[in-house]
């Protein structure tokens, strides 16, 4: 198998052409790059997420071994060293015919999900007719092993609360901002759209229902992209900055929408969101992401025995869970189409 990620830049030498490489041809002003930059700076240049990768992949390792799978796994990226173009050569070199590959992403929707299947082709075409045909697991938002990992995330935060302020402390669920018009082209035709939006809404009911919530919100971090372009709103902060402490004392904010902690997470979450609730006297407690949970190997392996011994299709909700598809193709014509002037 194959997990394929978005990759973060390991010193500071690495940020600026990672953030070229991110950015190519996408429409990000240069002041934004320039706070990212200066983001990743701040953190010596090094964003957690390749390592967290490579945890991810040892313990998905010993799991298959366990179980009694005998797999090798790769670990390719979008943006960064191992670039998937070189695993996937190196597949190809090693006599792998087919690959099962696990993106790090939950949800559909064009960054969440055709991006990836983009990777894919491109790197299948760079290796060219030895290229293995690469077979992309689907989407897991509503699976129970993702849900249960993030309802015990937010468990956990909820501890970091001091006693007084925890019975009303509020949870916020975090994703990623995407430019609204790619939200409501996410998915196929058929289904009217959103289906980014709709599965970090579902993902955050399911984990609500879990931790037997009713009252949670649902937020969006980290966007960019020109001012004058609309998207998912409202931001983390600026919602923060919206709540009443005597109303809402305490927030644990869960990042729901990504599978490990990476550069925004540290930064616009422990950095800033913590900030803003601080400066409004209102407690602040920050969930795990559910790459880190020991379940999470389970998942992955779960996913691939969907296919190589027919294990159910276990999942929690009514949503589609698309996603699976074979050499980059999209799960239908047209869906999570990219869209923006930037093409
Ligand atoms: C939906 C989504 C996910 C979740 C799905 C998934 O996990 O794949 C995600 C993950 C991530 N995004 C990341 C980093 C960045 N994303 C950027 C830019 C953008 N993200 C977008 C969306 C998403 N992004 C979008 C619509 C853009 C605008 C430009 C474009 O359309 O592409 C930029 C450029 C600077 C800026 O514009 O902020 C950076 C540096 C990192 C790694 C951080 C690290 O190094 O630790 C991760 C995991
Ligand atoms: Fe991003």
């Amino acid at each position: 198998m194959l997990l394929l990620s978005f990759g973060g830049p390991e010193g500071p030498e690495d940020v600026r052409p990672f953030l070229e490489n991110v950015t190519r041809g996408r429409g990000v002003p240069p002041e934004r790059l320039d706070d990212v930059a200066e983001h990743y700076l701040h953190f010596g240049g090094v964003s957690p997420l390749n390592q967290l990768n490579r945890d991810i992949i040892d313990r998905v390792r010993i799991e298959l071994d366990r179980q009694g799978l005998d797999l090798p796994v790769y670990f390719g990226n979008r943006n960064w060293e191992p670039m998937v173009e070189d695993t996937v050569a190196r597949m190809a070199a090693d006599g792998v015919r087919r690959a099962l590959v696990f993106a790090t992403s939950a949800y559909g929707g064009y960054s969440a999900c055709r991006q990836y299947d983009e990777d894919i082709e491109r790197a299948r075409n760079a290796v060219g007719e030895r290229a293995p045909e690469l077979v992309k697991l689907r989407q897991f938002f509503d699976h129970p092993l993702f849900v249960a990992a993030n309802a015990d995330a937010v468990r956990a935060a909820l501890e970091e609360i001091p006693e007084e302020r925890r019975a009303s402390a509020r949870v916020i669920y975090t994703a990623h901002s995407v430019p609204t018009a790619a939200d409501a082209v996410a998915g196929p035709a058929s289904e009217g759209g959103h289906r980014y939006s709709r599965q970090v809404a579902e993902a955050a009911r399911l984990v609500s229902a879990e931790l037997g919530a009713t009252e949670y919100d649902v937020v969006w971090q980290s966007r960019s992209g020109p001012p004058q372009v609309p998207w998912l709103e409202p931001d983390v902060v600026d919602h923060i900055e919206t709540l009443d402490p005597a109303e809402v004392p305490a927030v644990v904010v869960s990042p729901i929408g990504f599978v490990s902690d990476h550069l925004e997470i540290l930064w616009d979450l422990d950095e800033e969101a913590r900030e803003a609730a601080e400066e409004r006297g209102i407690g602040f407690a920050r969930a795990a992401t559910a790459g880190a949970d020991r379940r999470f190997a389970e998942l992955v392996v779960e996913l691939v025995r969907e296919h190589v011994s027919d294990a159910p299709r276990r999942k929690l909700s009514e949503l589609v869970s698309g996603g699976c598809t074979v050499n980059g193709a999209p799960c239908a014509v047209g869906c999570c189409e990219r869209v923006g002037a930037h093409r």
